[in-house]
């Protein structure tokens, strides 16, 4: 076979669809037969309940494949929209001709020949579409290496079952069917990029040999598209060892979360497990502690002006703050336990004795030991003087030793932690005893070194995105609390560390064996977004994505009335636009958004406010803080009140820089009154 005019390209994905209508038509007589057959067993069931126990396995197993008919006829009326996006024709070098491989979603057979129709875009074949322009090629198979030619690449826009265009890849300079996407206005969720994955992006979500992959990707560089897609491969390639919910990712909000909920059922996977930092150490603490959350040490910190804040802060998010900790341990293990004589009625055990017995538990937890040592002493007795010890001596005996060692209380131990490396100043316990952020975290990790954890072994592989947000401590919880395979992903330049930003080297120190990729190309914004955001947080390695459309407007009013006049005009214009669906006035703080929210609405203008309590993402016009703004994006984004005062520090600049790149296709800046210092040059 060897389609190639537009004409028989057609015809051939009306055959393609025929054969997924048969096929879908075939699952649904196959889901509705296994329904009735488990009404059936249901009643008889019900009508013979002694032989329940031996039937309830042939019950599940019946639901449980009349389910997964129904998921294979879903996935097939997706397939029925878009069949496939790519083609490649593979001349093999032992083969005479080449052979079409055609591209998608998922795979499909032919239901007679089982021939491969559509490949997934996962098998090892599909890898070339990626990799390779027209020209020699080849893929890694099962059996080995197979090398070719490749002598056509085509791409598809397939949409509700019709061709809208084809073409062929390697006749054209630019990728225009990237281009076309990135113009697309934006959609409610995070979509899959299948289609039109590049290849460093196609390296990354086939990367298999780093335990710990860190992927430091530029604003709008894929980075959060990638890692859904490296899940799906993962799933994909090691389907019989690792399902759904072997798999965990920490995400840092509930907004985010939702944003991105449709990526992978939409590449035909379930979704995955998802959990937050605060949520793994609140479990750890066995929710012990109330402490604040890193959004509210954010606002805090941009709100307040307190110098001890920030310094007890900036401590406490840096890597000596690890070390310091593990000094600490080490310091503790040491010096917590000082063995005396112990009288147990008429003996008298030596010092020594009680120092080797405790010492031959060095391998516990420090917390775990005394319980162990009294055990060992009361057999000391026993073997040593033929004396069995009675229950009120037991009891005396872990007194005793109990009066031997310092606190066992973790929080008060934590306490003196910060007078034991000369900074008693550093620790604040805030009203209504709530543990200020990085001190949950502090605790937690001093809480494992003392009593230990064991491995959550289930997840086989765990996912981090805004690794830059996460504090060394941080890190050093999830090394004890997960030995399975990590990807890291973030973008250092969006840091909300206050420490200042987590280089790549700190990474390289948290974890050794870790393989580092770089991802410059930023596809989300325009060419003037990008470049605008430059001004902001410079980076030499970015590089934009071709792609153009109007210069970001900055607006300078006289005063907070022209302010809010200017920012009512815009929303109007946009909304008199119908080309965009979403727009973010994205505030600096929650507190500023707040504020904004009450202006507009009194305004009567309908827009939403995201707060860190929402669960969902909108679209239409919403008011948003930066922070919660993060891994989010808005086909408009307008800044207001980007002011010399109100953008002073460093993070001020990164909230900025994180909010002017959340923006697809247009950015507007309002202030009153002198603007931000970092813009003044424009
Ligand atoms: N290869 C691609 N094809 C089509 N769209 C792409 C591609 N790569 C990235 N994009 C688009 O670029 C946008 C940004 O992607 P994503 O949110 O994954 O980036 P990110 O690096 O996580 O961004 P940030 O760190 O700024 O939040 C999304 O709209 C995504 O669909």
């Amino acid at each position: 076979m060897c389609l190639i005019t537009e004409q028989e390209e057609r015809e051939h994905l009306e055959v393609i669809k025929s054969g997924i209508t048969q096929t879908i038509q075939a699952g649904q007589q196959l889901a509705k037969r296994k329904a009735a057959e488990l009404l059936e067993q249901k009643t008889y069931l019900r009508d013979n309940k002694e032989e329940k126990a031996i039937l309830h396995q042939s019950v599940t197993q019946m639901a449980g494949s009349g389910e997964a008919a129904l998921a294979k006829v879903k996935q097939l009326q997706r397939l029925l929209q878009t069949p496939y996006f790519g083609r490649i024709d593979f001349k093999e070098k032992e083969h005479t001709s080449a052979q079409p491989v055609y591209i998608g979603v998922c795979a499909l057979k032919d239901p007679d020949s089982h021939s491969n129709l559509v490949y997934d875009w996962r098998a090892p074949v599909s890898s070339m579409f990626y990799d390779f322009e027209t020209g020699t090629a080849f893929y890694q198979a099962p059996a080995g290496e197979r090398k070719g030619e490749i002598t056509l690449k085509r791409q598809y826009r397939i949409k509700d079952g019709q061709l809208e265009f084809m073409i062929d890849t390697a006749a054209h300079i630019y990728d225009e069917l990237l281009q076309r996407e990135l113009s697309n206005r934006s959609d409610e969720k995070m979509k899959n990029i299948v289609a039109t994955i590049q290849k460093d992006q196609h390296a990354v979500i086939r990367e298999e040999e780093a335990p710990v992959l860190v992927i430091q990707g530029v604003a709008g560089s894929g980075k959060t598209s990638i890692a859904l897609h490296r899940i799906a491969f993962l799933l994909y390639k090691h389907r019989e060892n690792i399902s759904s919910n072997d798999i965990l990712i920490l995400s840092p909000n509930k907004i985010f979360s939702d944003y991105i909920s449709n990526v992978l059922p939409e590449l035909g996977e379930e979704n995955i497990p998802e959990t937050s930092i605060g949520r793994l150490v609140n479990e750890l603490l066995n929710n012990k502690y109330v402490f604040q959350t890193l959004f509210e040490q954010t606002s805090t910190l941009m709100e307040n002006k307190d110098a001890g804040l920030s310094e007890r802060t900036n401590f406490k998010s840096s890597f000596d703050f690890l070390h310091s900790l593990n000094e600490y341990a080490v310091y503790l293990n040491n010096h917590f336990f000082q063995p005396e004589a112990l009288p147990v009625g008429r003996y008298l055990i030596p010092s020594t004795v009680v120092a080797e017995q405790y010492a031959s538990y060095h391998r516990l937890p420090l917390l775990k030991r005394i319980p162990e040592t009294a055990g060992a002493i009361v057999r000391y007795l026993q073997y040593k003087h033929g004396y069995e010890a009675t229950a009120a001596d037991k009891s005396l005996i872990k007194k005793a030793l109990t009066a031997m060692s310092g606190s066992t209380n973790v929080l008060q131990l934590y306490k003196a932690f910060f007078t034991w490396c000369g900074k008693p100043g550093l620790f604040k316990m805030l009203p209504g005893k709530v543990l200020e952020h990085p001190d949950a975290f502090g605790l937690a990790y001093l809480s494992i070194c003392l009593e230990g954890v064991r491995h959550n072994r289930k997840v086989k592989h765990l996912l981090i995105d805004e690794m830059q947000d996460y504090i060394p401590v941080q890190y050093a919880i999830i090394s004890k609390l997960f030995s399975c395979k990590l990807t890291l992903l973030g973008d250092i330049n969006q840091s909300l560390n206050p420490a200042g930003k987590m280089g790549l080297d700190i990474f390289k120190k948290l974890f050794p064996q870790s393989q580092q990729v770089k991802l410059n190309k930023s596809y989300r914004s325009t060419f003037e977004i990008i470049c605008f955001a430059q001004q902001i947080a410079p980076n030499s390695e970015l590089i934009p994505v071709e792609r153009h459309g109007k210069v970001p407007g900055i607006y300078i009013e006289k005063d907070p009335a022209a302010e809010v006049t200017r920012i009512h005009t815009l929303i109007m214009e946009f909304a008199k636009n119908n080309s965009y669906k979403s727009l973010a006035i994205i505030c600096k703080t929650e507190k500023e958004a707040a504020a904004m929210m009450e202006t507009l609405t009194h305004l009567r203008v309908p827009v939403s406010l995201l707060t860190a309590a929402s669960n969902k993402f909108t679209d239409g016009v919403m008011v948003i803080s930066a922070h919660l703004a993060k891994g989010l994006e808005f086909d408009k984004v307008i800044i207001p009140m980007v002011t010399e005062k109100n953008y002073q520090t460093d993070m001020d600049r990164s909230m900025l820089y994180i909010a002017c790149t959340r923006a697809m296709h247009e950015l507007d800046i309002t202030c009153s009154g002198r603007i931000a210092a970092c813009l003044q040059v424009l």
